[in-house]
């Protein structure tokens, strides 16, 4: 009989749930948004039993809409939001505060603090990550110095922490399960990417009992069973990723040298760089690809946090488009963007400049700019952003990216991948299957189980749906690139660190 494999994509805005046939295609889907928790400038929180309920609601949904019953489904893959923490209570699984999202910057003045007592060098050979409140690591120490008791609780070994894929799986196999993979693990500052351990040095310096931490499995075995009353069967749990990681495999950048740029929320880029952990001269990350037999791929990593939510900022924020796929059209009535860039700083900048203290700006604006050329502004800011990234990747790596394989909810948007190939002079390259976040989980758990042989045979699934070429010429992009870089410059250190919740107490 035909089997299938159910991919759980847990992302920053949504949950998503997709269930996979064997040629890689989608049979069926479910997808539930949930509420985004601001409780001042910086700060960003998720309810995460909200989140397990409802990524639950949408495997069950998904698996109903393609008439499927659970024993259909060969395994599961998880793949999630990475770094965003939540520390929960062993015996009664609930969870001691909000999950802490990996936009949120409160943590911003201790890393400015770890980063004076000069630790970053160390962070950086041992974890491939910079000292940033992006991070894990800060994060779980704010919740142990914050929530009352959290501290005691954890020396008594009454508490867990985990990401999100540690989150769910502890759920979905009813508390038998705390684990998490090396992908994830490598996203967290506690994480030794050479030796694939935990570090001790590293949890001394944050002040995270070991006790706490989950076991680091590869990321593609059988992990355990979902509890039968769950999804109507037990069905095993197979593979997991963070989302980023997911989509370089689900894009089939199995090979050294292949690169990919996720247009979701944030953007993405990960340049795969083989079983060698490249350090980087321009601020990027190393990061861990995954763990497949036995075997870590890496990858170089520019990670941008406000791309596709710069759309829903004009919607929500500004109001001057209904939904996202309206800034299409809204920015392609006029030529060009008139002058004006638009910084979308919202949460400080990411890669490469890595200032937590950087906040939206538009700089250029006239008496004949209109909510058009604000939304041309916003649109290119995507572009320009990855442009830097890719410019620090192309020094880092030994050779030139020739093509970028783009995916995520943005990548729809005709006008920004034409304009992304022109600022870039690579071509963009987007496949038919743009949920490749979630099938990069399904494969690796398709791989576990045997329902895939191997990574060659899901290359060789991987289709283009639309090629863009590079057409603008080498003037035009300099001078676009040069305003975006001055307009980058004057929101830097914008906010103060006594500003907003950053806080060491
Ligand atoms: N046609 C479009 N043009 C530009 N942005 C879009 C378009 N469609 C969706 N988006 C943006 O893509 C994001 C959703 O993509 P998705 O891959 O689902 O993100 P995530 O996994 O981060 O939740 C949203 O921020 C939305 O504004
Ligand atoms: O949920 P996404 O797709 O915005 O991805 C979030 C990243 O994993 C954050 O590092």
């Amino acid at each position: 009989m035909m089997k299938y494999i159910l991919a759980l994509d847990q992302g920053t805005t949504s949950s998503r749930a997709i269930v996979f046939d064997q040629d890689g295609s989608i049979v069926s889907a479910a997808q539930k948004e949930f509420r985004q928790i601001f409780p001042q400038s910086g700060l960003v929180e998720h309810d995460a039993q909200e989140i397990w309920s409802n990524q639950l609601g949408v495997a069950q949904e998904a698996i109903t809409r393609a008439g499927l019953r659970a024993t259909d489904i060969a395994a599961i893959g998880i793949t999630n939001q990475r770094e965003t923490v939540v520390i929960w209570e062993r015996k009664s699984g609930r969870p001691i505060h909000n999950a802490i999202v990996w936009q949120d910057r409160r943590t911003a003045l201790l890393c400015d603090q770890l980063r004076a007592q000069g630790l970053e060098a160390l962070f950086v050979q041992k974890t491939g990550l910079l000292i940033d409140a992006y991070f894990s690591g800060t994060k779980a120490r704010w919740l142990l110095d914050h929530v009352p008791g959290a501290r005691e609780q954890a020396e008594r070994g009454e508490l867990a922490l985990g990401t999100i894929d540690s989150w769910l799986v502890y759920n979905l196999t009813g508390g038998e399960c705390h684990i998490t993979d090396a992908s994830n693990a490598s996203r967290t500052l506690l994480f030794n990417i050479h030796t694939g351990e935990w570090d001790d040095e590293l949890l001394r310096i944050l002040e995270i009992p070991r006790s706490l931490l989950p076991e680091v499995r590869p990321s593609s075995e059988v992990y355990g069973e979902t509890s039968p009353g769950l999804l109507g069967a037990r069905i095993p749990i197979a593979g997991m990723a963070g989302d980023q990681q997911a989509a370089t495999f689900g894009q089939a950048c199995v090979e050294k040298g292949m690169a990919k740029n996720t247009y979701g929320t944030g953007c993405f880029m990960l340049l795969n760089t083989g079983g060698q952990a490249v350090p980087s001269q321009h601020k990027l990350l190393t990061t861990v690809a995954w763990t497949i037999r036995g075997r870590t791929d890496y990858a170089l990593e520019g990670s941008i946090f406000v791309a596709g939510a710069v759309m829903q900022w004009l919607r929500d924020g500004l109001g001057i488009i209904r939904d996202s796929a309206e800034v299409e059209a809204l920015a392609a009535s006029v030529p060009d963007n008139g002058g004006v860039y638009l910084v979308p700083a919202f949460v400080g900048l990411g890669a490469p400049h890595w200032d937590s203290y950087a906040r939206g700006s538009i700089h250029g604006l006239s008496r004949g700019s209109t909510r058009a050329h604000i939304a041309r502004a916003a649109l290119e800011s995507v572009a320009y952003q990855t442009a830097d990234v890719l410019q620090a990747m192309q020094q880092d790596a030994a050779t030139p990216v020739r093509e970028l394989r783009v995916d995520g909810g943005a990548s729809r948007n005709d006008l920004l991948m034409q304009f992304q190939a022109d600022v870039l002079g690579v071509p963009v390259v987007r496949p038919q299957v743009t949920e490749t976040t979630a099938l990069g989980a399904a494969y690796l758990a398709g791989l576990a189980v045997g329902y895939w042989e191997s990574e060659q045979q899901i290359a060789r699934q991987w289709r283009e749906e639309r090629r863009f070429e590079p057409r603008m010429g080498e003037d035009e992009r300099e001078a676009l690139l040069s305003q975006w870089r001055r307009a980058v410059q004057r929101s830097t250190a914008w906010e103060r660190p006594d500003d907003q919740g950053a806080t060491t107490q």
